[in-house]
């Protein structure tokens, strides 16, 4: 399982970071530039072989699209996640965009129609006021599923949904800059009962967190699950049995809504949660459909080829 990052950003190899003194750092980073060099040309060896070229709606192979800094910082991404071993960095680019490739997550995010049901239950938040690595969040309102059979009955429609808006919030980074390379991530419990964990939502929840965790490393910034009763504290442990250690420190458990002001900022935050909008978080939510101009050009391209072919 792919190691979420630091819980700072992954390392910018021309900053002059001191760690363990001066002489250490400049040998760190001269391996670490090494490594990504063969990364680079490796990752092309990669993209031949799985036959599939784009990574979180950016072109990898030197195309029209290609751009060679997101290339360049999108490897980075990986080579942190797997503590820059450059061996398991390679095996793990090649799982992701095999998994890309058959699951085609670009679909899920932009073409396929999502049951009006999840509406309720997820939605993304553009602040670029914010600090930076906080400028996209994604809320998921699990607590609100008080019917859990018809969210997660058909599992594989909640994880299309579930990846289309992971997938969503990802075009919304920018990985040429340093200040919005990471997004976090909301889980509101507001509401949840011990109920609502049957078997379906265990399976269900194991297998998003699965796939996050394999294929979309070094995303997260921060994770804050709101609203937990505190006689389901122990949820917390049993899932978090399944995520990495890294991904884990990135975690923060509120119990009280209203706090998590104390960590956003409250400007861009609903009453609700302690902000100042009134109308509440939902009401700042970002529309997909309506800014399309927030497509990558690579993605809008793919969008257009695959709707494109549909017509023929
Ligand atoms: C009973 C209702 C619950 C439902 C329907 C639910 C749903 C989910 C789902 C679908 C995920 C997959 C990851 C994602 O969507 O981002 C998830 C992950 C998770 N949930 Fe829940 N959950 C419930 C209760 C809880 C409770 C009470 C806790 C306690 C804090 C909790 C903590 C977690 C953790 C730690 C993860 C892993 C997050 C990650 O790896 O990014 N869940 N949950």
């Amino acid at each position: 399982m792919v190691q979420d990052g630091p819980v700072t950003r992954a390392p910018c190899l021309n900053s002059t970071l001191k760690i363990n003194g001066f002489k250490y750092y400049l040998m760190a980073t001269s391996l670490q530039k090494e490594t990504l060099e063969k990364f680079k040309k490796q990752a092309q060896e990669v993209v031949s072989e799985v036959e599939y070229d784009e990574l979180f709606g950016h072109q990898l192979s030197h195309g029209e699209f290609f751009d060679e800094k997101i290339y360049e910082q999108l490897l980075v991404k990986i080579l942190t996640a797997y503590d820059w071993d450059y061996k398991t960095s390679v095996d793990n680019l090649e799982k992701i965009l095999e998994w890309r490739k058959e699951f085609n997550p670009i679909s899920a995010a932009f073409l396929e129609n999502h049951d009006s049901k999840f509406d309720d239950i997820g939605f993304i938040t553009v602040n670029s006021e914010a600090k930076p690595l906080e400028k996209i969040t994604t809320w998921n309102l699990y607590g609100k599923v008080t019917d859990p059979k018809k969210i997660f009955g058909d599992p594989n429609a909640f994880l299309r949904w579930r990846v289309g808006l992971m997938e969503q919030s990802v075009q919304l980074l920018d990985f040429a800059s340093q200040d919005n390379n990471y997004m976090v991530q909301v889980h509101d419990y507001k509401g949840v009962s011990l109920f609502q964990r049957d078997s379906e939502v265990k399976k269900t929840t194991k297998k998003v967190i699965e796939v996050f965790g394999n294929y979309y490393p070094e995303l997260l910034s921060k994770k804050f699950f709101v609203n937990v009763p505190s006689i389901m504290m122990w949820v917390f442990k049993v899932i978090t049995a399944f995520v990495a250690e890294k991904t884990r420190n990135k975690f923060v458990v509120i119990s009280n809504g209203q706090e998590l002001s104390k960590y956003l900022d409250p400007k861009q935050l609903g009453t609700e949660y302690g902000g100042k909008v009134s109308e509440g978080t939902k009401s700042l939510r970002f529309l997909f459909k309506e800014s399309k101009t927030k497509y990558t050009p690579y993605t809008a391209h793919l969008v257009g080829k695959s709707i494109a072919s549909e017509i023929d």
